[in-house]
């Protein structure tokens, strides 16, 4: 067999390996320990996590957890490794070679190490890193770069690196989006609610800070507005999933569809397109709550987009990244 030009590492968040208290604080202990994800002091963060969030959190979240786990296990995981898949097939007709695709996860398994580790086994010395991000975030992508830079600490030799930083304004993603909308409205008989673009927030301290996160928001719903001949009241950008005491990016997601609820919107479309596959905070916070959210409010009709998952032209837009950013390899 000879040896493959490079490979590439599909990188997503990370997902319990169980939805028990014991698999959900594992993985929450790792993931809220990154200062990337939470940048309080240790002193101040430590007795917080360990003494409140890990006794507390875990068993409620795993009830949420078990609410949306499948035969392949968690949705985010059992996604991913269908985009994975498709991603090495599309790859393969496409450039007519056979190119390793592996799937990390910064947090819990596949870890970033085991992934890295099955592509030097492949014989890879190039790796392409494509964060499943489309909008930047110093949590989410810069994290990702982070866990990789731990993961080669201790090799010996490096693998050529290179790292997509995002995609927010792709016309291949934004083209994807648009056409998800487009088919979810057809599949409807046409009808059309007020659509929402509910993106995962952050505190807006970190984008008081820097983190272009909101900016990318803005743009992607701008681009598929645009595309679908959108008029500024035909939808709204919001943001979802808040954590913690401090002030996140607005406006808040559950607070707005209560709002609408409550002011005569009868019908809503709810798209995430920061997730690029479903997950628990789609399956459960906008599929579950949020819709109950709208409902008890005086809403009539919710429904969810899903996200672009392993749709095809989602895994074609992959694959534009890959051999955008593989040239000369
Ligand atoms: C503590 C702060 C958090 C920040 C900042 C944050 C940013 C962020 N997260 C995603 C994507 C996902 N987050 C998911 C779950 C999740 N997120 C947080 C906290 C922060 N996220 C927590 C505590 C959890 C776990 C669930 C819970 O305890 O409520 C997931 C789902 C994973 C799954 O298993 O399904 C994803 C995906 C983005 C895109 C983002 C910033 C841009
Ligand atoms: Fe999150
Ligand atoms: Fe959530």
């Amino acid at each position: 067999m000879s040896t493959p030009r490079f490979g590439v590492m599909l990188v997503n968040l990370g997902t319990p390996d169980a939805p028990t208290p014991q698999a959900v604080r594992r993985y929450l202990a790792e993931f809220l320990s990154d200062r990337r994800v939470v940048d309080a002091p240790r002193w101040l963060w430590w007795p917080i996590l360990h003494g409140v969030i890990l006794r507390f959190r875990p068993p409620r979240v795993a009830k949420a957890y078990a609410s949306v786990w499948t035969d392949d296990g968690s949705p985010l995981l059992a996604i991913g490794r269908r985009q994975q898949r498709a991603l090495g097939e599309r790859l393969e007709a496409e450039l007519g070679e056979a190119i390793p695709v592996e799937l990390a996860m910064t947090y819990g398994n596949p870890s970033l190490v085991d992934a890295g580790l099955r592509l030097r086994q492949a014989g890879v010395e190039r790796i392409l890193v494509l964060p499943l991000y489309p909008q930047f975030s110093r949590s989410t992508t810069a994290a990702v770069f982070d866990g990789l830079a731990r993961a080669l600490a201790r090799c010996p030799h490096l693998p050529e690196l290179r790292f997509v930083r995002d995609y927010h304004d792709h016309p291949a993603y934004i083209g994807a989006l648009a056409a998800s909308i487009r088919e979810h409205w057809a599949a409807h008989d046409g009808e059309r609610g007020k659509l929402m673009f509910s993106y995962h927030g952050i505190p807006k301290r970190y984008a008081d800070q820097g983190d272009p996160y909101p900016r990318h928001c803005q743009r992607t719903s701008e681009l598929v507005a645009e595309a679908l001949g959108l008029g500024e009241d035909d939808w709204r950008l919001c943001y979802q999933s808040r954590f913690g005491r401090e002030e996140w990016l607005k406006p808040y997601t559950d607070e707005t569809l209560k709002a609408w609820g409550g002011s005569g919107v009868e019908h809503v479309d709810i798209i995430s397109p920061a997730f690029a596959a479903d997950c628990l905070e789609t399956l459960e916070e906008l599929e579950e709550e949020n819709r109950e959210n709208f409902i008890a409010a005086g809403g009539k009709t919710y429904r969810y987009i899903p996200a672009l998952n392993d749709r095809d032209d989602h895994i074609g837009l992959l694959a534009e990244l890959v051999r955008t950013h593989s040239q000369g390899w």
